[in-house]
């Protein structure tokens, strides 16, 4: 498994306070589905799966096991998430065995389908937090930033982390805040 393609261990999550430029957090603080948010900036969001499975609470990192219950297995789903092909997005979404009931048991099938299709295509589903990080800072390359959510879905959770990818809208040129000339 190729770790370019996997969200690292180490991130460093910001404090409360520490400042995040106003266009980052314009888009790690979207509320709405990243799904739909990126197909503004492209014909195709497409989702590729890179590895999917239960895994058991001993894989969970360190910080995934605080925010996530006891349970006997956790469905681990790691993506890849490309606008027209570039990639902009590696998805890790970790899925605690007691979500995975009635219809949300689909949670495990999606494959190639964004997660956000199901997640936002319901009722159901509310956000505890959003935190920001930042990921491979000083390693040379540019740091990309990170959010990480837990979602509930009928109050049962779900931990979802995003690493936003260099070629991802996120730090394209600031979006204007006003419609010029009026
Ligand atoms: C959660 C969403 O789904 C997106 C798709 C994901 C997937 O298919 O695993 C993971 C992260 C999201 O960027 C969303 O659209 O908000």
């Amino acid at each position: 498994m190729p770790d370019a393609l996997l969200i690292p261990a180490s991130l460093h999550w910001l404090a409360p306070g520490e400042p995040v430029p106003p266009h980052i957090a314009d888009w790690l603080g979207e509320i709405g589905s990243m799904t739909r948010r990126f197909e503004q900036h492209c014909r195709e969001v497409t989702v590729q799966p890179v590895r999917e499975g239960f895994v058991p609470r001993a894989a969970l990192r360190p910080e995934e096991a605080d925010a996530l219950p006891d349970s006997p297995r956790y469905w681990l789903r790691e993506i890849v998430l490309l606008g027209d092909g570039v990639p902009w997005l590696l998805g890790r979404t970790l899925i605690p065995e007691e979500t995975l009931t009635g219809p949300d048991r689909a949670l495990v099938d999606l494959g190639t389908v964004p997660l956000g299709r199901y997640l936002f295509g319901g009722a159901a589903l509310t956000r505890d937090y959003i935190h920001f990080g930042l990921a491979n800072e000083g390693a040379g390359g540019e740091a990309c930033w990170v959010r990480r959510s837990r979602l509930r879905l009928s109050g049962k959770p779900l931990l979802l982390t995003e690493l936003f990818l260099a070629e991802a809208p996120v730090y394209g040129a600031p979006q204007p805040t006003h419609q010029e000339g009026r």
